[in-house]
């Protein structure tokens, strides 16, 4: 089935931000899902960058309430089927392959894949994926750039990634076709390691009082 946008809305709309979160020790994942949570952010991407991530996402998905855990990086079927067994409510991508589409049409879980040019953009709206990740974000030319995408394509909406910050966020969320930004800046990989919870608790509050 097509992407289910109602779905897909609601966990880009949860906050303005969604952390990307690269968590090399599950035992950390849960008190820092707790301090995201506690700070306005539910939804948090764990990203199957590291060998562990996955347990990190079940424990989240057991032990958070209010947290929606979903994973990042997936990259595959086989990642794919493994983070919704881990209980990940849902998927994001940095690209697309038509083999990622091809699993994820079969499950109606929200998957939001990566473009960064039109063509990947028109792609995947003709396979039925009208909200994306704009990723690299800044690299990709940043907040200007994908301003230039929201007249000839109109149809879909965005959450920014890489390279935003909390002074960059605004001037993505004021877009039409942005619906939330993604970024490592509240809980960046030393804030995790150092379990500095009440830092990325401060970090999570100001990123969900964020306006465009
Ligand atoms: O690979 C990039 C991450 O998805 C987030 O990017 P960031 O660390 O630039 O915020
Ligand atoms: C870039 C990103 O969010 C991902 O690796 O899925």
């Amino acid at each position: 089935m097509p992407q289910n946008i109602e779905k897909t809305e609601a966990v880009m709309t949860a906050a303005p931000v969604i952390p990307v979160l690269i968590v090399e020790d599950p035992a950390k994942a849960v008190p820092m899902a707790e301090a995201l949570v506690r700070g306005g952010l539910p939804a948090i991407e764990i990203t199957l960058r590291t060998p562990r991530a996955l347990e990190a996402i079940r424990l989240v998905a057991e032990n958070v309430e209010g947290a929606i855990p979903g994973a990042g990086t997936v990259l595959n079927e086989e990642q794919y089927e493994a983070a919704l067994a881990a209980g990940s409510q849902f998927i994001v991508s940095p690209g697309a392959t038509p083999a990622l589409l091809d699993v994820a049409d079969k499950h109606d879980v929200p998957l939001l894949p990566g473009a960064a040019t039109a063509s990947e953009v028109m792609y995947l709206l003709e396979r039925g994926y009208s909200r994306l990740k704009f990723f690299p974000a800044e690299q990709a030319g940043g907040a200007s750039y994908l301003k230039s995408l929201s007249s000839p394509l109109a149809g879909a909406k965005f959450c920014p990634t890489g390279g935003v910050t909390l002074d960059k966020a605004p001037d993505y969320l004021k877009l039409q076709n942005v619906l939330c930004v993604g970024g490592s800046w509240i809980a960046d990989a030393k804030a995790i390691a150092s379990d500095d919870w009440a830092g990325i608790e401060e970090r999570a509050r100001a990123a969900a009082t964020l306006r465009g």
